[in-house]
């Protein structure tokens, strides 16, 4: 029987800060198409092993293989461009901007008219700019901000910034997005919201996600499969409902509810 590569494959992973191994040893498969969790406790090195995947940080040990290529060492902007595309943990948009010129800007990344048609604005230059302004158009209707696109995006009610978030790294078109807790500081129906149209996302635009997330409830429910950190290494890996009889998990997240 033949078995298709992994999308994305991490082996051996590693980073230290000092005396601190923040990643140890982590070994992670993703399946094209696959919606997987990670969780673990405060500290326990999920966002670092989001910045080593992005190349934010390089690893001191291991591999990340993405879609064939060898990642280490990318810089951030180029594994972008290979279709990794992430948010963050804090909200990182440009403020003063209006919310369709913040999807914009994350086109302008990826266009393929050239900066010398755009400097002499040249018919390239026109034509790429009305696709993209399309473009990012119709990403704030999936995620329904279409009515604020004027508005500067630090107006933006914290529940719509996180969304403004995803809309600007699907604009750099990827295959693999990683989401660090997406819901954060939203309320329940906002959350629930949310879930709904990362599931509609990841099949219209064909996504493998992965997703950090705390609420334990939100990830076991949405995720087909979780990884779970403790103290950099990882601990456990599984459905959600191997994931919640783990020994292992169970006491990492002693005092907190895992089901
Ligand atoms: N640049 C850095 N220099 C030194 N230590 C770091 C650096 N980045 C992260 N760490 C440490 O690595 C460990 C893992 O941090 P990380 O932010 O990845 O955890 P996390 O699982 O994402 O936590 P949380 O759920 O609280 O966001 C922490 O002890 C943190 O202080």
């Amino acid at each position: 029987m033949e078995t298709s590569k992994p999308l994305l494959s991490v082996e051996q992973l590693s980073i230290q800060f000092g005396g601190l191994k923040a990643v140890s040893d982590v070994y992670m498969e993703l399946a094209s198409g696959e919606l997987c969790g990670l969780i673990g406790p405060n500290g326990a090195g999920k966002t670092t092993l989001f910045n080593l995947l992005t190349g934010v940080y390089v690893p001191t040990e291991g591999t990340v293989t993405f879609n064939g290529h060898r990642l280490n060492k990318l810089a951030p902007y180029k594994i972008t461009r290979k279709g990794l595309c992430r948010t963050f943990q804090n909200i990182r948009l440009f403020g003063e901007l209006s919310v369709i010129d913040n999807v914009k800007v994350a086109y302008h990344s990826q266009a393929s008219h050239s900066m010398l048609s755009s400097i002499l604005r040249l018919p390239g230059h026109f034509k790429g700019e009305k696709v993209i302004e399309e473009k990012a158009f119709e990403l704030l209707e999936i995620f329904q901000l279409e009515l604020y696109k004027d508005e500067k995006a630090k107006n933006l009610p914290y529940g719509m910034q996180r969304r403004l978030e995803i809309a600007r790294a699907l604009a750099g078109n990827p295959s693999l997005l990683l989401l660090d807790e997406p819901a954060a500081g939203m309320n329940p129906k906002e959350t629930e919201e949310l879930m709904g149209l990362i599931g509609q996302i990841k099949e219209r635009f064909s996504l493998t996600i992965l997703l950090i997330e705390h609420d334990m409830q939100l990830v076991m429910g949405v995720c087909e499969r979780i990884y779970v950190l403790d103290h950099g290494q990882l601990i456990a890996h599984g459905t959600p409902e191997e994931i919640r009889n783990n020994p292992l998990v169970i006491e990492a997240y002693l005092g907190e509810e895992v089901s």
